[in-house]
């Protein structure tokens, strides 16, 4: 579903403010993997995201989204492909729009300019069904604006709409961080039912190393722009956190501080 073949940026070249954020990433995925990324800060995880996504154009490597090279994609196509959340619960929805005016904008992506309106007066009992499987009583506020809403259900509402035209890849860059921990846990549980339910290939940044074991099927560490540990399924299942450290000293050579604490 996701091939990252042999992937390059660095950002100001040449200059003093020289940083080689990916060093030659490599990473495939298979459909409907769900990857956890940690990694200490400036470690490259948002500028692989950012990669994939089309934010900047890599300078060296090939990246294939289901079969489409897309190393010179412009971001607002493959915007197509993909759905994201990111860490800003301000970021992914239209404060000033009702929930299901998103809703509606959201569920646009990839159709053709015609049939876009075409599709909107059945959708609402859809919206509705959607609202409600997330649990917080958002299906008898369609008309409410986002604006309004907690940064949880702002989060959960962004979620469901990087879902709701299921993407071919679902990107998450720390989507939970700016919550707090109850509100959190619930976002995750979200996540995972989404991911779960839609068999969605989903690439998720975190900080919390307890959040990386306990989520997903595979999990990556970055460092230095590169990925030094990959533990896949029966592997992850059986490692707790002290074991992610001691992996992630052998793969980077060093014992980050960061890690420690998060
Ligand atoms: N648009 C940009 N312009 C210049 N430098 C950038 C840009 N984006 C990222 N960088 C630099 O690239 C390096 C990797 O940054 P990145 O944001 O990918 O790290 P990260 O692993 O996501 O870290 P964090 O956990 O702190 O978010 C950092 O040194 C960062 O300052």
């Amino acid at each position: 579903m996701l091939i990252i073949d042999n992937i390059h940026k660095t950002f100001f070249p040449g200059s003093v403010n020289e940083k080689r954020a990916l060093q030659g990433v490599n990473l495939t995925l298979q459909d409907g993997d769900f990857v956890t990324v940690i990694g200490s800060n400036g470690a490259g995880k948002s500028t692989l995201l950012n990669a994939v996504a089309g934010t900047f154009f890599i300078d060296e490597g090939r990246i294939e989204i289901d079969g489409v090279d897309v190393t010179r994609m412009p971001e607002h196509e493959r915007a197509r492909y993909i759905g994201r959340v990111f860490q800003d619960p301000m970021k992914g929805t239209a404060g000033k729009m009702m929930i299901e005016e998103n809703l509606a904008l959201a569920s646009w992506r990839g159709k053709r300019l015609g049939l876009r309106w075409s599709f909107q007066a059945q959708q609402s009992a859809q919206f509705k069904e959607a609202l409600k499987e997330l649990d917080l009583g958002l299906e008898d506020r369609m008309s409410a604006h986002v604006g309004l809403l907690s940064g949880g259900q702002r989060q959960a509402v962004t979620l469901l709409m990087a879902t709701l035209v299921k993407p071919k890849l679902l990107l998450l860059d720390e989507h939970t961080a700016a919550l707090d921990p109850k509100t959190a846990e619930k976002v995750l549980q979200l996540t995972e039912r989404l991911v779960k339910a839609n068999h969605l290939t989903t690439l998720m940044i975190t900080h919390n190393m307890r959040d990386a074991l306990r989520f997903g099927n595979r999990l990556i560490m970055m460092h230095q722009g590169r990925i030094v540990v990959d533990v896949k399924a029966e592997e992850k299942a059986h490692l707790d956190v002290p074991d992610l450290l001691a992996l992630f000293e052998k793969g980077a050579g060093e014992v980050s501080d960061e890690m420690l604490l998060s």
